[in-house]
């Protein structure tokens, strides 16, 4: 059976995505987003800890490294685990070119390779497509290098919404927390209530 995707990418009619005048510049190092988020929160010892920066036009480069806490079966990344890691790089890209709130609706992952633990992984996200409220995304995911072996795809449609999304469903002790100490949370990368 062949591996190659053949559906049509973005599925539906989009409009070119427009990276927001005030992102990040190219080459700018991404703050994490919020302390405890397991993508990218400092305060998640056994987390992904993942590191991005801006590139030219709508695309971003994260790269985060496997450990021990991250195995599947013996001393290969889980696949959730790496799922997990395009969700939050994908996202990165939405939120920081476009710069306005948005949430995943649907992410499909294909595991090329195994991902040893060890293994720094290097994964170029990019907008594909806006269609209202829809942003779809893609990303590739290389082994230890930039130019490395692919091991990884990832696909995604995120959906933007409002900032009572977060407000609303959000529990209300971890919202609690965010209020006593704000800088938990980087608000530069998002215009609220777009
Ligand atoms: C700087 C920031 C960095 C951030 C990095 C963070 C990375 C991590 C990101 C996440 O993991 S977010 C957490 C996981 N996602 C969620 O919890 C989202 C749960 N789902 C929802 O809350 C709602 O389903 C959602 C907000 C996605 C949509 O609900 P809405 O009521 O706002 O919209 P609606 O259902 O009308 O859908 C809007 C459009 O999207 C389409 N859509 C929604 N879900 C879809 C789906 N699954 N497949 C295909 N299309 C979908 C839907 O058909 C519709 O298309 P049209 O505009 O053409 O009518």
């Amino acid at each position: 059976m062949s591996r190659t995707t053949t559906e049509v990418w973005p599925p539906v009619p989009t409009e070119a995505p427009q990276r927001h005048p005030e992102a990040p510049a190219p080459g700018a190092d991404l703050p994490q987003h919020y302390a405890y988020c397991f993508g990218c929160g400092d305060g998640v010892e056994q987390g992904l800890h993942i590191r991005t920066s801006a590139c030219e036009g709508v695309t971003i480069r994260s790269r985060f490294t496997v450990t021990e806490a991250h195995q599947g079966a013996p001393g290969l990344a889980h696949g959730g685990l790496l799922a997990c890691a395009f969700d939050e790089a994908l996202g990165a890209a939405v939120g920081n070119l476009l710069r306005k709130p948005a949430v995943t609706a649907k992410l499909e992952t294909e595991f090329v390779r195994p991902v040893p633990v060890g293994t720094t992984l290097f994964i170029d996200a990019h907008l594909d497509g806006v269609a209202g409220r829809k942003v779809y995304v893609s990303a590739e995911g290389r082994l230890d290098a930039e130019d490395g072996t692919v091991a990884v795809r990832a696909r995604a449609l995120f959906v933007q919404v409002k900032l009572s999304h977060f407000l609303e469903n959000g529990r209300p002790e971890d919202l609690a927390k965010i209020a006593d100490n704000p800088e938990l949370l980087t608000r530069r990368s998002v215009e609220l209530n777009p």
